[in-house]
């Protein structure tokens, strides 16, 4: 079955693990304690605070109290999903107040852009929200990359590490996951993505392999026919 299209990793495969790391995590971290206060009686808000609290087992947590508990899952780097989506919300200010530009490697910008001129479909998909996917590639150094994709998965679809997540996809997609090609920097969720039967690819952007998986340093020598 031929490769149809390409489902891609963010963190350590378009982008700089470091541009996470160094640039969008501590601007959470700054920002967040600040917008969950003025922000919490909003429904958007207040249904990811119900989040936290549900998720952890702390019921009766006030505002103060979870904006501790957010400030612990940044440190441990948790992918929970109200985190995720209020870590969004706080990007989408930097990034409109031109404080924040999405990193994207120069070689994954030029192939991307030669894989959908060649026919494929490209979609995401990280533990990072569809809004906080949206913004990197939307408001990127290379510009406004939004084009180039048919569609954004987060962990709402579930771990990036279960098989099942992948199975989810490729039915959300509508194509057999064979014919799919997911391309990651982290071994677990290239085994998770081959389990459900989908074709992978390592991005090993300092060298070196993911065991079991064709590995590459750059988009530039992926041939998504030969996967
Ligand atoms: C969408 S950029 C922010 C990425 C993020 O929050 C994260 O946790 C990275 O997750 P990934 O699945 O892309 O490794
Ligand atoms: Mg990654």
């Amino acid at each position: 079955m031929p490769v149809r299209a390409i489902l891609t990793d963010i963190e350590g495969t378009t982008s700089a693990v470091s541009f996470v790391f160094d640039v969008l995590f501590p601007y959470a971290r700054e920002h967040l304690p600040a917008f969950v206060r003025r922000h919490a009686a909003e429904a958007e808000v207040a249904t990811q605070l119900e989040a936290v609290r549900a998720e952890s087992g702390e019921a009766d947590a006030d505002v103060e109290r979870i904006v501790e508990i957010l400030l612990g899952w940044i440190a441990e780097d948790r992918k929970a999903t109200p985190l995720k989506a209020l870590q969004g919300m706080v990007w989408e200010q930097g990034y409109r107040a031109g404080e924040l530009k999405g990193h994207v490697y120069p070689d994954a910008v030029a192939t991307m852009r030669r894989w959908q001129h060649e026919g494929y479909q490209l979609y995401v998909y990280s533990s990072g929200s569809i809004q906080a996917q949206r913004l990197i590639f939307g408001c990127s150094e290379a510009g406004d990359l939004s084009p180039l994709f048919s569609g954004y998965f987060d962990t709402t679809s579930g771990s990036k590490r279960e098989a099942a997540s992948y199975a989810r996809i490729a039915e959300a997609i509508g194509r057999p996951p064979a014919e799919i090609l997911f391309l990651s920097d982290v071994l677990q969720e290239l085994d998770a993505a081959r389990a459900a039967g989908m074709r992978t690819c390592g991005l090993a952007r300092e060298g070196g392999e993911l065991d079991g998986h064709p590995t590459v340093s750059s988009f530039t020598v992926i041939e998504p026919a030969a996967c």
